[in-house]
């Protein structure tokens, strides 16, 4: 795993938008090959998707080729509401991107048949060959997605009650009014991420400090779900300052040595990749 320390939030969103930029690019998908790329909602993302659309618009980056899988949607809350997961995506930002709007997948909350709904979204995901750069967010009680506190860490995309924690927090976008914020979720689980070749997670402010702690300092824990990345070959966590608080400083001063040294095995990595190398055949030394 690797950890990248920011100054600030919009820092953090410039540097996980500019690799999500250069692996899109490296990958260079094609109608046949699409970049199937996974996306969370939540206020954390939106500077990474500013960045994106920056991007695209100064012509550096395209989504006409890529596939994208929500990570989670409200159970009941109407599609069109401003608060579902739909809304908030074409809001911040599919509606300003190239991407065409059948190559978005988001879960169906108000699905029929809800199961069914879960089980399709996992084969949709495997039909694509499996997601290629899960980017995700946390909730304060180190939930990805929505895979809350006991979550099963094998989990795959299923109806998820949602903690109490979470519904106060997520209360500030229903008016303050707990009782609008839904009790139920549709979401991947964490197996379903930790099957994606590459996992990206953004981590802001103090409020999301203790589960960083948790789920890079201590062991893994389905009481910290963010703590089952320990066991994924490809993930890298960006956090901003503020969200190092509970860290001891010698994890902090660890993970900005091995920055230093980033650069240049990311160079080496891409040497390889240029003369059509495959990652898991590199050896060089693993980049997590
Ligand atoms: N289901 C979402 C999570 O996927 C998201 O990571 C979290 C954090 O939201 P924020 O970034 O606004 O703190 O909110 C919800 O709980």
């Amino acid at each position: 795993m690797r950890l990248i320390i920011r100054d600030d939030a919009a820092a953090v969103g410039e540097y996980i938008g500019n690799y999500i930029c250069k692996r899109i690019n490296e990958f260079a998908p094609t109608p046949e090959k699409p970049f199937v790329l996974g996306l969370p909602t939540g206020s954390s993302p939106i500077p990474t998707y500013k960045v994106l659309i920056r991007l695209v618009k100064e012509g550096k980056l395209s989504f006409k080729n890529v596939v994208t899988f929500n990570m989670d949607e409200y159970v009941g809350l109407p599609r069109d509401h401003p608060e579902s997961y739909h809304t908030f995506m074409f809001r911040e930002f599919f509606s300003h991107i190239d991407i065409p709007p059948t190559q978005v997948n988001i879960l169906n909350g108000n699905a029929q048949d809800l199961i069914t709904e879960c089980n399709s979204y996992e084969a949709r995901i495997k039909k694509y060959g499996g997601i290629e750069l899960f980017l995700g967010g946390i909730g304060e009680d180190g939930h990805i997605a929505f895979n809350e506190p006991g979550s099963s860490l094998s989990s795959r995309t299923r109806i998820k009650t949602l903690a109490y924690d979470t519904i106060l927090a997520n209360a500030r976008f229903f008016n303050n009014d707990i009782s609008a914020v839904p009790r139920m979720a549709l979401t991947v689980g964490v197996g379903t991420v930790l099957d994606s070749r590459e996992v990206v997670v953004v981590v802001t402010g103090q409020r999301k400090a203790l589960a960083l702690s948790k789920a890079i300092e201590e062991g893994v824990n389905h009481l910290w779900t963010l703590s089952a990345l320990q066991l994924h070959k490809w993930a890298l966590i960006v956090v901003d300052e503020d969200a190092t608080a509970e860290l001891h400083v010698k994890t902090v001063k660890y993970f900005k040595s091995i920055e230093r040294v980033q650069d240049e095995v990311e160079a080496m990595h891409e040497a390889l990749r240029a003369k059509g190398i495959p990652d898991n055949e590199h050896n060089i030394g693993s980049m997590d």
